[in-house]
């Protein structure tokens, strides 16, 4: 439906100009300078990114930020630093569970029970809670102590597969999201069928669902129809969606901006009347894939009108990831000037791999609120080349490795990943969760 775009991603990707940015931004990228940190990093290595030493029994332990190498904690002889990245890596003995310290604590368990020589270790990430990481705090600060996860695979995940998925694999989805600790999972979308054939049995997949205990399970609605048929198939929270790009909201939902935000009050007035907590999302926060650059006021006026009109909590989506820390920052410092952050929620797509990028410069801003999508699933499907969004296996380890609760179990967020994974017949689009089902450590040897 969307032609190729021709708009120049060159110029959303590049990092702002620092003197774009305000003093905060900047501190956030770099503390203590004005410069992004990338410019002084040491180069990296000519190609193929993380240069592991050969050898074995090598075994990834932390990464020190750029600057000295930090002293080792444990295990010092067998320590080395590989110059070119900076990562240190550090010989552990198979099956010893030990903890490190690099300014955050991390357990590494190898959980398989192999001998050293068979190479096979996993990872998992944790941490002892520390919210300032790093030389004087200063690397990594101000991070919140829980982040909620809020599961949109279920319908931002599926809405774009293009073979119907059978209604009893949805609900065996959700029922297994349910039990790994996740607070949300978005369940589906009361939309046209027209418009997403892969969502047509919302009201089958509610009925089911709907009475799963200790879990949210709110569904888009894009008007008051979508509203009606939402409560009467047992929904109990509902989300409405706009964009912050005329052209998008166009291809998205047939309408203007002003023109969703009209239909979104009408759904606001009848969830407040019937006590519905009702989410708001504003899409292209960063880019769109007809309009390209989106620029922060008009995401800040979206969010603003969504958050005046009674959502409890807004979230701001990278529609196409097309977005990094550099443009992020400015896009959230503009919304938070008009809604409290706590209000606020982040929705990146990985695209273009950024999205960890992005959360973690948001929770540093102060979001607690993660959308996620389990085993990276997702796309929009009038959002041209968006890809998933950023996986909840992902988002999980790397909050675990920051020491910040979710209450979310990874391991059974990853069997949620495997059973639906296995149903579309394709690989994981999480890296942690291939990584921990020991999909790439069978040759850990040559790595
Ligand atoms: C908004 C509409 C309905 C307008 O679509 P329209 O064609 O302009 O609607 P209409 O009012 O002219 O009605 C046309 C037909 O649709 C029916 N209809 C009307 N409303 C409904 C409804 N709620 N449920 C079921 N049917 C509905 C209506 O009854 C009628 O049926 P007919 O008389 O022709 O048989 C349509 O454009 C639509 O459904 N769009 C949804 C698209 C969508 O779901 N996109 C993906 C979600 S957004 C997203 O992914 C972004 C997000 C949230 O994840 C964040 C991010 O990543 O940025």
């Amino acid at each position: 439906m969307l032609g190729a775009s021709k708009v120049a991603w060159s110029r959303l990707a590049s990092p702002a100009s620092p003197r774009a940015l305000s003093s905060a931004a900047r501190s956030l990228l770099l503390p203590g300078s004005g410069m992004p940190a990338l410019e002084r990093s040491p180069p990296g290595p000519p190609s193929g990114g993380d240069e592991r030493p050969p050898g074995d029994g090598l075994t990834e332990t932390g990464c020190s930020a750029a600057g000295a190498p930090r002293p080792l904690s444990s295990g010092d002889a067998a320590a080395e630093e590989n110059p070119c990245t900076r990562l240190i890596y550090q010989r552990q003995p198979a099956l010893h569970r030990s903890k490190l310290s690099f300014g955050v604590n991390r357990h590494i368990i190898y959980s398989n029970g192999l001998s050293q020589n068979q190479q096979n270790y996993r990872y998992y990430s944790s941490c002892s809670g520390q919210q300032n990481i790093g030389i004087g705090n200063k690397i990594i600060h101000d991070l919140p102590r829980r982040v909620k996860i809020v599961e949109v695979g279920p319908r931002d995940g599926l809405q774009n597969e293009k073979n119907i998925v059978p209604t009893h694999v949805k609900i065996e989805l959700i029922q297994i999201l349910a039990t790994s600790g996740l607070p949300v999972v978005e369940a589906t979308s009361f939309v046209s069928p027209k418009w997403v054939p892969q969502l047509a049995d919302a009201k089958d997949v509610m009925q089911v669902v709907r009475n799963i205990e200790g879990v949210s399970l709110p569904v888009l609605t894009p008007n008051l129809k979508g509203f009606e048929a939402a409560v009467a198939a047992g929904a109990k929270e509902v989300a409405v969606f706009a964009s912050a790009s005329e052209a998008f909201s166009k291809s998205n939902i047939n309408c203007t901006i002003k023109e969703s935000l009209a239909r979104y009050n009408d759904v606001a007035l009848a969830a407040k009347e019937r006590k519905i907590p009702m989410r708001g999302y504003v899409s292209c926060v960063v880019g769109c894939p007809v309009e390209g650059y989106v620029p922060p006021s008009n995401v800040a006026y979206v969010a603003k009108e969504l958050y005046d009109m009674g959502c409890y909590e807004v979230s701001l989506g990278d529609t196409i990831g097309v977005g990094t820390p550099g443009t992020v920052v400015p896009m959230l410092e503009a919304v938070m000037s008009v809604v409290p952050k706590e209000k606020l929620a982040v929705h990146f797509h990985d695209t273009y791999g950024q999205s960890l990028s992005n959360i973690l410069i948001s929770l540093q801003m102060g979001i607690s609120v993660v959308d996620s999508s389990v085993a990276g699933l997702g796309g929009c499907p009038y959002a041209k080349g968006a890809s998933g969004n950023v996986a909840t296996e992902d988002v999980v380890y790397m909050l675990n490795g920051l020491g910040i609760k979710t209450n979310v179990d990874l391991e059974k967020v990853m069997a949620a990943g495997e059973f639906i994974c296995n149903h579309l017949g394709r690989q994981s689009g999480s890296k942690a969760a291939t990584a921990l089902t020991g999909k790439v450590t069978a040759n850990a040897s040559k790595l």
